[in-house]
């Protein structure tokens, strides 16, 4: 099969955990950046911006699980957080189970092996001099130290084949401005694969691309990552391409992941009042006349986060309780689970419960796919 075709993979298996052990966690993972000011702050201390908010978050051999929110919800920061290239403000990150301590030189270069980035813009990422052979056989070297240019080459034509560029010496010789989008994509992807990485982290991979090519792009991750038994994290502003593409969905919204589990029970049967807004507010012509969820507001600036639930001054649902107090993760069955105050045992959050359910019955993401996107 090519990778254009749809093959809906990312449902399959979706049901409960997965039975194998995490290849990488962020265990209560907080991060902030100091918020640099040309104005002293009156009463002294350093303003932060807080990126990211006690998140937990675990990615499994061989299976994908998407990282969905809007702008400036925390998710690169949690996707450059896992690949070691920010230090942490507080938790732990654990590669095979094992605590990773920041590491710079080799054993930076040990962690990358493992654990590779594939970025957004794949222009940025590589060298406009340098030609798609050169750089392939830099990053060849550097993961397997002591190969020979012949060897070197045979590595590069097996990848170029791979990611489905052939013939290779099509390729090998051009400058990144002679390649498409797509195609440099692929080649950023090949160079992640020098690695024989145990995990992927994607962060929004086929968003600067052409609509027409997105669909490619990401079979091919999940074949990858199917064929090589990797974990991927997918991060994407686009919640109805990650019922398409991945088997789990967390949603982050100003920092905090506010609901998780498989991306069938995310999407279908969304929970926290802030996945209901981000399907309702999601374009799909194959969702007229399902229900709009109210939006009362704008995400919060996250150097001065609102007290309790950070949604609160946004939720139609809001109970005095989310003013006041952060929610924790309620359990709901399948492996779902949402950090919303709706879920507790009280009379109060029974009956706005009811009321939620009313108003979004039938509210579920639409059968389209990143080639076929909400609206375009
Ligand atoms: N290096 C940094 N220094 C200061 N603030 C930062 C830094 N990196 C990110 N932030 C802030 O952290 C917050 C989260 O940003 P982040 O880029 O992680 O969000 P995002 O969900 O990935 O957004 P987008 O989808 O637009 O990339 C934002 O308020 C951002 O301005």
């Amino acid at each position: 099969m090519s990778d254009d075709e749809i093959t809906g993979g990312g449902r399959r298996g979706t049901g409960g955990r997965p039975a194998d052990e995490p290849v990488l966690e962020a265990v209560g993972v907080t991060k902030r950046f100091p918020v640099r000011s040309v104005v002293p702050r009156r009463g002294g201390g350093r303003r932060m911006v807080h990126a990211v908010e006690n998140v937990s978050l675990s990615l499994y051999p061989g299976r994908i699980t998407a990282l969905v929110g809007e702008s400036g919800s925390g998710k690169s920061t949690l996707a450059r957080l896992l690949a070691q290239l920010h230090p942490l403000t507080g938790g732990e990150i654990r590669l095979h189970g094992r605590p990773v301590r920041p590491a710079r030189g080799r054993a930076f270069r040990a962690y990358t092996r493992e654990v590779q980035l594939i970025l957004q813009d794949p222009f940025a990422s590589f060298n406009p001099v340098a030609t798609v052979a050169s750089t392939l056989r830099r990053a060849v070297a550097l993961h397997h130290p002591g190969t020979s240019r012949g060897e070197q080459d045979a590595v590069i034509d097996d990848l170029l084949r791979q990611i489905n560029l052939v013939p290779a010496r099509q390729f090998t010789e051009k400058y990144p401005h002679e390649l498409s989008g797509g195609q440099l994509q692929r080649i950023s992807i090949a160079r992640a694969l020098t690695a024989s990485p145990a995990v992927f982290l994607a962060d929004e991979p086929v968003s600067s691309l052409d609509v027409s090519i997105r669909l490619g792009i990401l079979n091919l991750l999940r074949r990858l990552t199917e064929e090589r038994n990797a974990a991927m994290l997918y991060v994407t502003h686009d919640i109805a391409s990650a019922r398409y593409f991945a088997a789990d969905t967390a949603v982050m919204y100003a920092g905090e992941v506010v609901e998780s589990g498989p991306s069938e029970a995310v999407t279908q049967r969304a929970a926290h009042p802030y996945t209901q807004l981000l399907i309702s507010s999601a374009p799909d012509p194959s969702r007229a006349g399902a229900p709009r969820v109210r939006d009362i507001g704008q995400p919060p600036s996250l150097i001065d986060p609102p007290a309790g639930c950070r949604f609160h001054p946004r939720c139609p649902f809001a109970m005095d309780r989310c003013t006041r107090e952060a929610p924790p993760a309620f359990d709901l069955p399948g492996g779902h689970a949402a950090r919303c105050w709706l879920y507790a045992d009280t009379p109060e959050a029974r009956t706005r419960r009811a009321q939620n359910a009313d108003a979004v019955a039938g509210l579920t993401t639409g059968s389209a796919t990143p080639a076929e996107p909400a609206g375009q």
